[in-house]
């Protein structure tokens, strides 16, 4: 049996945590033979909520589970830690933009982010799932000089994901006839999902659907998708947001699937000609624990225009938090 290794969720009460956490003890997250220690960061009127959530982990006798860490201080939760999951932060309500939240949701990441870099693994890898995740992550990051930024992503596998089931359905595929699929940009309604290098049973995506329902219906869907979520259920997605923060953090950790690539929320080194140092969406291949991002994809003008559109959104966001950007 491998040592545990340490695994930090915040908002470990709510309701995402709810789906993801007996994943990760199962070892969905990590693998089948990674003991884990969960250290569950939630603030201090949830304490009773997750000491609730702690017991029942504890009646799912995972065999994998080493150990439960509750707490609602910051240097305790990400002690040692060798992965964080920030999920801990308000979520949005019918109307609203997920950038609408900037100014509720801010400063966590950056007390959050210090708390990282003074008691962290320095190998830490961390995902931001709280919204807008993109700016939170690359708040938490400028907070932690010490760890290298390629250390915080944010998370757009649930796009990714949505993307493929829709180009699945419309193609009348399923979603393991889909490869290559590319989220470019912020986890927004301006995000771009392109069909360009996208492949169906090894065939171009774009050239298999029309222009018009590219444009008019397929790629709003997507950006739409989590605001369609939260009209129908009354709540945001919560089990399909767990299963991409499980996904990202398998691929991330174990590698991505040979000749296939996922979208992640990464620090930009400025590739196609994204500003560096924003946490941008780019398709990336994994391997050995670490993220590439994949290199020498043609973009024409369309793609230019709305990578551009959803770079020109992330760069406002930025701007609007630079009083917590160190
Ligand atoms: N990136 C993505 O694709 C997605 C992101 N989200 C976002 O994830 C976040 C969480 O969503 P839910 O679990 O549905 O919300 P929720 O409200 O059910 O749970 C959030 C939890 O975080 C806790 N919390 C608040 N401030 C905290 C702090 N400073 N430290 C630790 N815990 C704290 C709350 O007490 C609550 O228990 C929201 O911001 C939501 O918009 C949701 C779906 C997808
Ligand atoms: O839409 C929301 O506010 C929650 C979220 O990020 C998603 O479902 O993609």
């Amino acid at each position: 049996m491998k040592a545990p290794v340490r695994v930090a969720v915040t908002g470990a009460a709510g309701q995402i945590s709810y789906s993801l956490l007996f994943r990760i003890a199962a070892g969905q997250m990590l693998g089948e033979d990674q003991p884990v220690i969960l250290q569950l960061l939630e603030i201090t009127p949830a304490l009773g909520a997750l000491e609730g959530v702690a017991m029942e982990l504890d009646d799912c006798a995972f065999p994998l589970l080493a150990g439960i860490v509750q707490t609602d201080d910051p240097n305790v939760a990400f002690k040692d830690a060798d992965y964080a999951l920030l999920v801990g932060a308000r979520p949005r309500g019918p109307g609203m933009e997920r950038k609408d939240l900037l100014e509720a949701n801010a400063a966590i990441f950056s007390v959050q982010g210090k708390a990282i870099n003074d008691n962290a693994s320095p190998d830490i890898k961390v995902l931001v799932v709280g919204n807008p995740a993109n700016t939170n992550a690359l708040i938490a990051q400028r907070n932690a000089p010490n760890i290298n930024p390629r250390q915080f992503t944010a998370m757009t596998r649930l796009d990714h994901n949505r993307a493929m089931t829709q180009l699945a359905q419309k193609t009348g595929t399923t979603i393991n006839d889909v490869k290559k699929m590319t989220i470019w940009g912020n986890h927004s309604s301006t995000q771009y999902p392109d069909l360009h290098h996208a492949t169906v049973n090894g065939k171009t995506a774009i050239d298999m659907v029309d222009q018009a329902w590219y444009e008019g219906t397929y790629i709003p869907e997507v950006q739409q998708r989590g605001a369609a979520i939260i009209k129908a259920r009354g709540a945001s997605s919560a089990a399909s947001a767990a299963n991409a923060a499980i996904a990202h953090m398998r691929s991330w950790a174990l590698g991505t699937a040979e000749g296939d690539w996922v979208s992640m929320g990464v620090y930009s080194d400025g590739s196609y000609g994204i500003a560096e140092g924003l946490i941008y969406s780019y398709p990336c291949v994994c391997k050995n624990g670490d993220w590439e991002i994949v290199q020498g994809l043609e973009v024409n003008d369309f793609s230019r225009d709305r990578m551009a559109a959803t770079e020109q959104e992330l760069a406002e966001e930025r701007d609007a938090v630079s009083h917590l950007l160190p």
